[in-house]
């Protein structure tokens, strides 16, 4: 079920929003959106979505950028989306790295437990999209409902998917990118696109 009327998505943001790389996405430079992700959720908070992102930034803890880095590609972000009419609510990021144990590295649910707080809201039934097979596993432990991209890692993990199937997520929707799953996204709560 769906938080009476709120209506919520949570995108991954490396290979969701932007263009991924192996060696990290370290300075505002590198930060370079997918075709379409900024004019759908630009859509998507038109529609009156409140579009939020979870993201691992294990940069942080590597040392490879800094907060300042990563504030910046944020406010890019956010100005993007703004220039396109939409809005960005928030970003939550995890700053750790696979060593620290911590509770909100994907797939760790503590990134999506924030969400539910800072919203007061339930992630049952949340769309959650990403490329990769953490960002769905930490949508499957809250119940979100996953959805795979292929921009990114997600082809990769698509595969990956057929080959060793993965309770919850057999019939996983995926779809070529943000841009083509925005009517799937705005049918969720029950809205025709
Ligand atoms: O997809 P989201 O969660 O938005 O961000 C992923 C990034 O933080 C980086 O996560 C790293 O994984 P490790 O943190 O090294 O396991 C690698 O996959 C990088 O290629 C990737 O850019």
């Amino acid at each position: 079920m769906t938080n009476s009327g709120f209506k919520l998505v949570i995108l991954d943001r490396d290979g969701v929003i932007n263009e991924d790389s192996d060696a990290f996405v370290k300075s505002v430079d590198e930060w370079i959106p997918i075709p379409g992700s900024i004019e759908a959720i630009a859509e998507l908070s038109r529609a009156g979505f409140t579009v939020v992102v979870a993201t691992n930034q294990s940069g942080l803890s590597r040392g490879l950028f800094d907060l300042d880095d990563l504030e910046a590609m944020h406010a890019k972000l956010a100005q993007l989306v703004e220039e396109h009419g939409g809005s960005m609510a928030a970003v939550f990021y995890c700053p750790h790295g696979p060593d620290d144990q911590c509770n909100c590295r994907k797939p760790k649910p503590g990134l999506i437990d924030a969400i539910e707080a800072e919203f007061d809201t339930s992630a049952e039934g949340v769309p959650l999209v990403g490329d990769s097979l953490r960002d769905l596993e930490a949508g499957l432990t809250k119940g979100c409902l996953p959805i795979l991209v292929r921009t990114g890692k997600g082809a990769l993990t698509e595969q990956k998917l057929k080959q060793f199937p993965v309770d919850g997520l057999v019939d996983v929707k995926v779809f070529d990118s943000l841009w083509d799953a925005l009517p799937f996204i705005k049918d969720v709560y029950g809205q025709a696109c």
